[in-house]
């Protein structure tokens, strides 16, 4: 005997119509805040342990917060132009604005020599195609993935007795990952230039290059400083003496440094930060950076912006690196948390008297 099947009335199927909507983005919004799977690394996580790793300050980027706007132009060579279709690579000048910068948290720290500086650049052709780089002026990148870059912070934050890093649980990440001790010698033992326009800053992450005719070509960059590199030489009596010496440094001239594009060999690791590649790699000079101008971060043009590796133009695109996805993501989050907030007047400003060392709280 046949039965018939049991309908749900029309009144449950428009409830159920109503309320689906609502909570299937409800659990994405959970699912993407880490609270489903809470063993999940989330952009919220690696923020937290960058603030524990090293400090914060509300209204500030939450790594690389002391810093200072520049701006000038970039002049292609065309060199690279066969590697990649993106315009801002071909013969021609763009106009640039960029950010040096201090890793870590503090906006207010001391400058010293061995602290990590950086370079952010926007390069804007005109018909919209822009690239973003964050680059570093350190060899290699201390570990190879987001967790373990997660775990770093967390090892190396300050203990609270000393301000210093607990030597114990810096010895038990390193014996815990013996395959990145050494990129972490390597960093620890590089040599020093003597300020921001001396040195030289590499993109550490692989990217790929894609010609016109789709070929892909994975590569890494620096920018190499035209003028020639002096040793580091610390100035225990300024607090902020790179940053001055920036300051003066573009206001006497332009500064310059040439972008060498090293193309990937047969053996180099191209998703892997924490490893260097051969040293008889082909090198291209795809172009000169000029840096004219430097104005504070406060209603400066760096400010209101993030400097995302993954903002890259037509003929570029990210390689299977998986610290690029986890950089957008918490420069995103950086700057959704840093522009809610009210920020104290920065450190650095192009007029700024010296400072010195020791008179000003480094851990604000
Ligand atoms: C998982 C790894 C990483 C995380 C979680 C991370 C996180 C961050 C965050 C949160 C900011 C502040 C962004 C903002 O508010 O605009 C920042 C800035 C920066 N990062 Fe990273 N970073 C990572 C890896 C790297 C690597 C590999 C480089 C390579 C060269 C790099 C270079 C920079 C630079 C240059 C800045 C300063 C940009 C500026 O001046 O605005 N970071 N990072």
């Amino acid at each position: 005997m046949a039965t018939n099947p049991v309908v749900p009335p029309a009144s449950a199927l428009r409830w159920l119509g109503v309320v689906a909507a609502p909570a299937a983005l409800a659990l994405a919004f959970l699912w993407a805040g880490g609270w489903l799977t809470p063993g999940r690394l989330t952009q919220v996580g690696i923020l937290d342990a960058l603030r524990e790793g090293g400090g914060m300050q509300p209204g500030f980027r939450r790594n690389h917060a002391k810093g200072v706007c520049v701006g000038g132009w970039f002049e292609g060579t065309g060199n690279a132009a066969g590697l990649s279709a993106a315009t801002v690579l071909q013969q021609r000048r763009v106009p640039v604005v960029g950010r040096f910068a201090l890793a870590g948290g503090l906006p207010f720290q001391a400058d010293a020599p061995a602290k990590v500086r950086s370079m952010a650049l926007r390069l804007m052709p005109p018909d919209g195609r822009e690239w973003r780089m964050g680059i570093n002026d350190i060899p290699v990148f201390p570990v190879r993935t987001p967790q373990e870059f997660h775990d770093l912070q967390l090892a190396s934050r300050p203990d609270p007795a000393t301000g210093k890093p607990d030597p114990a649980r810096m010895r038990a990440f390193r014996a815990g990952h013996p395959w990145l001790q050494p990129a972490m010698e390597q960093v620890a033992r590089r040599p020093l230039a003597s300020g921001f326009a001396d040195d030289t800053y590499r993109s550490l992450d692989s990217f790929l290059f894609v010609a016109a005719n789709g070929m892909k070509t994975a590569v890494r960059w620096a920018m190499v400083p035209v003028r020639p590199v002096m040793p580091a030489d610390g100035h225990a009596d300024d607090h902020d003496y790179l940053f001055r010496q920036v300051i003066d440094d573009i206001h006497a001239h332009p500064l310059q440094w040439h972008l060498m594009v090293t193309v990937a060999g047969a053996g180099d690791a191209i998703d892997d930060p924490s490893r260097t590649w051969a040293r008889d790699d082909r090198q291209i000079d795809a172009g000169t950076l000029t840096l004219t101008t430097i104005e504070s971060e406060e209603g400066g043009p760096c400010t209101g912006i993030t400097f995302d590796p993954l903002v890259l133009p037509a003929g570029m695109a990210p390689s299977g690196d998986p610290i690029l996805s986890a950089r957008s993501a918490a420069y995103m989050r950086s700057f959704f948390l840093r522009s809610g907030e009210r920020a104290a007047a920065p450190a650095v400003t192009p007029g700024m008297t010296a400072t010195p060392a020791g008179t000003k709280d480094n851990k604000s």
